[in-house]
């Protein structure tokens, strides 16, 4: 019952009990009021006048009431239910999200403008027709079963849907369908409303390659590596197969950034990554972990071999020189390997024990592979224990400098020492410092040991001054870590205060390869120390990637050959002609040549031959205690 009715019924009932009530009134309370028959009669006709008039006015409202509502106020409310129609009608056309109302039975019969241009329809060609004729076959019947149970349970549904556009295309959309029920609670509609979220997928997917991927490259990155390395040892195990993981990391290559430039260093990248992809075979992935360092995942090698083979593939595959930008530039790599489940039971622990194996090939000397083993995880805590025995040799006073001393080739004469540092190990004996300074170096020590070396070689300096001892120069190492700190002339001018040597008796030695760890720096802490007034030498000249350009700027006085090109003297003709080139390029620059590791007579001889200056090695004298060194000891070679 609708509650006009209701209030309708309800007032009938007022006016049929209040005219009962007015009856009983002039039928039985005026005869008890009034005696007199024709007052009585009176009376009685009054009321029913007055009664008359009553309802008169009572109809009068009442329906002037219902006319207003009828009229006035419909008219109101007809406006304001227009009103609301077309705005919804705007609405429905202007939104950018498709509208599609179908009628309970699911044909089609209105659809808006929106729908139209994300689906390339015309009103007039979906009129009457039913939503499967939109379907993409992505989806199953289960998938529509489902969607149809929800929306007849919940009276809606939600979630993403394939369609197909007019001109076949297949996309995605996003899509909401509602049913419209009727008063009685049947359904009359069903309203679908969805956007087209092809840009958001592309964005999603756009998103994860970014995530994944190497965008450099292109190819996958650790993320990704991780997952699938993950995947591989999982399936590996389930399946009793071998698994390999190989850590290829490209020796120096900051030397060719930092000499050529980070946009060469990306060109070369870029070329490493493709030759790699051409040197492995389909089923293997590659990824870029980081900088310079490539993964590879061998899925069931038969033996370890197999994974040492592909390494060297690779290390073949990288000698061919690699053409950017009109240059030939040669490259090598290291590489580590580790294999499941011999060496570790997870893809973690593999990749760590690769990284270990990395780092033994580069220890071996670059360019190589290295397999990991047992003794690895050793030497990695034997390098722990190292660390520790160190700081406490440190405190307990257990180094030792030694003094290898440095010809005049053309003299013989003893013209200057290179303090060189030792650690006197309680029980190992005499420790040489190729096994303790890259542990120092690691573990930030060396800062205390060059400072202490350099104060003990320029205090012992100034005693053989003092002695009478006629040399020129201590010269003292410098390590890359010290070098890179900025605060190297700082220190070195405090030390050479407390021990009161003058600056031009001190030559600091600095590696080539520290130099390129940050050129810039180094050339202006090189300057600074200059003017502090002592000598500066780059040692192992050759072995890195100086440009000449740089070299031109750095205030060296004193280049140093790398004794492993003294080593081919007199017989090997690259060794000569590098040997010579340097020995040039030094005169040309106005600096001395020092050649060090002369072992043998000849090398003396052929380097005194070709105008090196300077001369030092075992077959002058080893490094030795400073009382140790006989300043008389002039060898005997002459020139052939
Ligand atoms: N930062 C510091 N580094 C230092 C310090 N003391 C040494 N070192 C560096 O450690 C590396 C190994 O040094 P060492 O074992 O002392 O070897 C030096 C010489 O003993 C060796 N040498 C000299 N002559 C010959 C030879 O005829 N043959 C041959 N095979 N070896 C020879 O060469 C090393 C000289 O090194 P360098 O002149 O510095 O290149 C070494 O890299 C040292 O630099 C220190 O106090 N701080």
């Amino acid at each position: 019952m609708s509650s006009i009715t209701r209030d309708a019924l309800k007032t009938a009932l007022m006016y049929g009990l209040l005219s009962i009530f007015w009856l009983m009134f002039s039928d039985y309370v005026l005869p008890f009021l009034i005696e007199d028959s024709i007052q009585l009669a009176r009376a009685q006709l009054m009321s029913g006048y007055a009664w008359l008039a009553l309802s008169a006015g009572s109809i009068y409202l009442a329906r002037s009431r219902l006319l207003g509502f009828i009229g006035i106020d419909a008219r109101k409310q007809q406006d304001r239910d227009l009103q609301h129609l077309r705005l919804a009608a705007a609405v429905f056309d202007s939104t950018l999200e498709g509208v599609l109302v179908t009628d309970s039975g699911g044909v089609i019969v209105h659809v808006n403008r929106a729908f139209m241009s994300i689906t390339g329809y015309q009103q007039d060609e979906v009129l009457g027709m039913r939503p499967s004729k939109f379907k993409s076959g992505r989806h199953g019947p289960d998938f529509y079963e489902r969607m149809y149970k929800t929306i007849l349970a919940a009276g809606q549904w939600s979630g993403e849907i394939w369609n197909r556009r007019k001109n076949g295309e297949i996309y995605p959309q996003w899509q909401s369908i509602r049913s419209i029920k009727d008063d009685r609670g049947s359904i009359t509609h069903f309203v679908a409303v969805f956007s087209d979220i092809t840009s958001i997928k592309h964005s999603e997917r756009e998103l994860a390659h970014l995530a994944h991927f190497d965008a450099l490259t292109g190819l996958p990155n650790r993320l990704l590596f991780a997952d699938r390395a993950e995947q591989a040892q999982t399936h590996a195990r389930r399946n009793k197969q071998n698994l390999a993981l190989l850590l290829i990391d490209l020796d120096h290559f900051k030397h060719i950034n930092d000499s050529l430039g980070h946009n060469i260093g990306d060109e070369v990248l870029k070329a490493v990554s493709e030759r790699l992809a051409q040197l492995m075979e389909k089923g293997v992935t590659l990824a870029r972990l980081g900088g310079d360092e490539f993964a590879v995942l061998l899925e069931n090698p038969q033996q370890a071999v197999q994974a040492a083979e592909l390494a060297q593939g690779v290390l073949d595959g990288l000698r061919e020189p690699f053409l950017i930008d009109a240059q030939a530039l040669f490259l090598t790599a290291s590489i580590g390997i580790s294999i499941f489940p011999n060496d570790a039971l997870s893809a973690e622990q593999l990749l760590r024990n690769a990284d270990a194996a990395l780092f033994q090939a580069k220890s071996q000397g670059r360019e190589s592979y290295a397999l990991y083993t047992e003794e690895l995880t050793a030497h990695a805590q034997r390098r722990v224990e190292l660390t520790g025995e160190l700081r406490r040799a440190i405190v307990q006073n257990e180094l030792r400098v030694f003094y290898q001393p440095i010809h005049n080739l053309q003299t013989r004469r003893i013209e200057g020492v290179e303090a060189l540092v030792r650690w006197q190990h309680p029980q190992r004996g005499m420790v040489s410092p190729g096994e303790f300074i890259p542990i120092a170096e690691q573990s930030g020590l060396i800062a205390d040991i060059d400072n202490w070396v350099l104060t003990e070689a320029c205090r012992q300096m100034r005693r053989w001054l003092g002695d009478g001892i006629g040399l020129s120069f201590v010269a003292v190492n410098v390590s890359s870590r010290l070098f890179g700190r900025g605060d190297l002339d700082r220190r070195v001018a405090q030390v050479l205060s407390e021990t009161g040597l003058a600056p031009h008796c001190l030559e600091l030695e600095v590696t080539e390869s520290a130099v390129m760890e940050d050129p810039e720096q180094a050339i202006e802490q090189m300057h600074r120390l200059r003017e502090l007034g002592l000598k500066l030498s780059i040692d192992d000249f050759g072995t890195g990637y100086s440009s000449l350009l740089r070299l031109k700027r750095m205030p060296v006085q004193t280049l140093k050959i790398d004794q492993g090109f003294v080593a081919g003297l007199p017989d090997d003709e690259d060794d000569i002609a590098i040997v010579r080139a340097i020995i040039a390029l030094a005169q040309a620059m106005g600096m001395r040549v020092l050649a060090e590791g002369i072992e043998q007579a000849e090398q003396a001889h052929f380097l005194l031959n070709n105008q090196c200056e300077l001369g030092q090695g075992y077959w002058f004298a080893r490094p030795m205690p400073a009382e140790q060194i006989d300043w008389q000891h002039a060898p005997v070679f002459s020139l052939a």
